[in-house]
């Protein structure tokens, strides 16, 4: 047999019939949902009388539409609370796992579950979330899904889906000291484009993957859609198992030895075959933040913002995102005034993450006239943050501290960078209005994003350490 690669051998272990065309029902194993598309989902299955074919392997959280406020309830935002209300009563009647505000488990989705140990390695993963992609950095066969596909999921625990072709990037030599995942992913699309990885499912491999921590695996597949694929993926290897042992949902003794004995078979075969390969070297990536209104729209730190007349077919696009960006063609990106740091989503808000800005705001001020919040990604990691005393070094520097949900990222709670003004954000899409009508919003690592902070503009966090 012709060697497989990752993705061929996940996707073959959850065939449960090939359809022929590509097309095949998969077993799913796990099935997240949030508060945006969750409550829909069971009212549906409520109204067609259906019951759930296996409700032990769905779990809910708040996390879209929640406020990210100091001592937020669920109706500090009302209309998250009509969407709270809904994911937790549809999530009671169906007998699904629901992590509240305020328990262990609440948190933005993508964090919150691998977090558990909800999800492992080589399981199959769906949500109604375009970031479910995040999962494929512990090895795990995960995808983002339509509501009509998680009606499908919840009755049946199959979904009908067509493969994807393969594509793998590698990352060849080692990233420099102060340069991180994000980095590297903004890195990676502004070379590729956004839509590099359509149709395809990317695995990131090389030495460069293979010495990131897990959490930073999870930042990278966390912006594998932001490239336009719909699967991100990196092998699991000793770091990931001993990453996952011990977490609440994740077998002990022997069942983990036996589990682990199966993830480490998880790699792509040396002869195996991708449909697109592209390479990258590390060493040449530096701190990156993005000028546009693209992800694909990124810079390093150190360059200018681009000239449009310069980008060939896509001057008009280019041309009018430097206006909606308030931004001067061949001005260095470096020293653009900032109003806002966001430093949160579930590409950027675990323990790692906060650490990282931390270590940056760590005995320094916010500069006068920015706002600058940490928003943790879980109940968890806001516990974990405030027990080596995160909090209170971040709000000694000036930045608030706040509950943990999506907040900033999306404008869909409430929470508002305003018109035109310019943000500094962890998050991973910086489209038109995404962070509010007319915001301005630079994607960046946490270290950018604190130093962004603390300079009141925009500076390599390597003159900050
Ligand atoms: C609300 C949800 C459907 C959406 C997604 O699919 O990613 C959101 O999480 C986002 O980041 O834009
Ligand atoms: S943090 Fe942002 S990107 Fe992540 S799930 Fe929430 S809204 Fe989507």
């Amino acid at each position: 047999m012709a060697g497989r690669t990752l993705f061929d051998k996940l996707w073959d272990a959850h065939v449960v019939r090939d359809l022929g065309d590509g097309w095949a029902l998969l077993h799913i194993d796990r099935h997240l949902m949030h508060d945006l598309g969750g409550g829909p989902g069971f009212a549906e299955i409520a109204a067609r009388g259906l019951e759930l074919h296996d409700p032990g392997l769905t779990f809910a959280t708040p996390d879209h539409a929640v406020s990210s406020q100091p001592g937020r309830v669920a109706t500090t935002f009302p209309l998250g609370g009509r969407l709270h209300a809904a994911l937790r009563d549809g999530a009671k009647s169906a007998g699904v796992q629901f992590f509240d505000l305020g328990a262990p488990g609440q948190g933005i989705v993508h964090v919150m579950a691998p977090e558990l140990g909800i999800v492992l390695p080589g399981l199959s993963v769906v949500c109604t979330d375009s970031h479910t992609c995040t999962n494929g950095g512990i090895g795990a066969l995960a995808f983002g899904i339509g509501s009509s596909e998680s009606v499908h999921v919840l009755a049946t625990q199959t979904l009908r889906q067509q493969k994807p072709r393969r594509m793998r990037i590698r990352c060849e030599g080692t990233l420099a000291s102060g340069v991180t995942a994000k980095d590297l992913a903004l890195h990676i699309i502004g070379r590729l484009g956004a839509a590099a990885g359509v149709g395809h499912a990317v695995e990131f491999a090389g030495p460069a993957i293979e010495a990131l921590e897990v959490e930073a695996r999870l930042t990278l597949c966390n912006l594998a859609v932001e490239l336009g694929a719909r699967f991100g993926l990196v092998a699991p290897d000793e770091r990931t198992i001993a990453w996952v042992a011990g977490r609440p949902w994740a077998p002990e003794g022997a069942a983990f030895e036996a589990a682990a004995a199966y993830w480490r078979k998880l790699t792509t075969d040396p002869d195996a075959v991708f449909d697109s390969e592209e390479t990258i070297d590390a060493s040449q990536v530096a701190p990156t933040v993005t000028w546009g209104t693209s992800p694909e729209h990124a810079i390093a730190i150190d360059a200018a913002v681009p000239d449009p007349a310069t980008l060939g077919p896509r001057a008009q696009e280019g041309a009018a995102a430097l206006a909606y960006m308030g931004l001067q063609p061949n001005a260095p990106i470096a020293g653009t005034p900032v109003d806002w740091v966001f430093i949160g989503s579930c590409a950027n808000s675990r323990l790692s993450d906060l650490r990282a800005a931390a270590q940056i705001a760590r005995g320094r001020k916010v500069a006068s006239g920015v706002k600058a919040w940490v928003v943790p990604g879980s109940e968890i990691v806001k516990r974990a943050a405030e027990a080596e005393g995160l909090h209170r070094l971040f709000t000694e520097a000036g930045f608030e501290w706040r509950e943990p949900g999506c907040s900033m990222c999306v404008a869909a709670n409430g929470e508002q960078v305003p018109p035109g003004q310019r943000s500094v954000s962890t998050s991973n899409r910086n489209f038109v209005g995404r962070q509010g009508p007319g915001a301005r919003t630079h994607l960046a690592s946490p270290a950018v994003a604190a130093a962004a902070a603390i300079a009141g503009c925009i500076i390599d966090p390597r003159a900050l350490r």
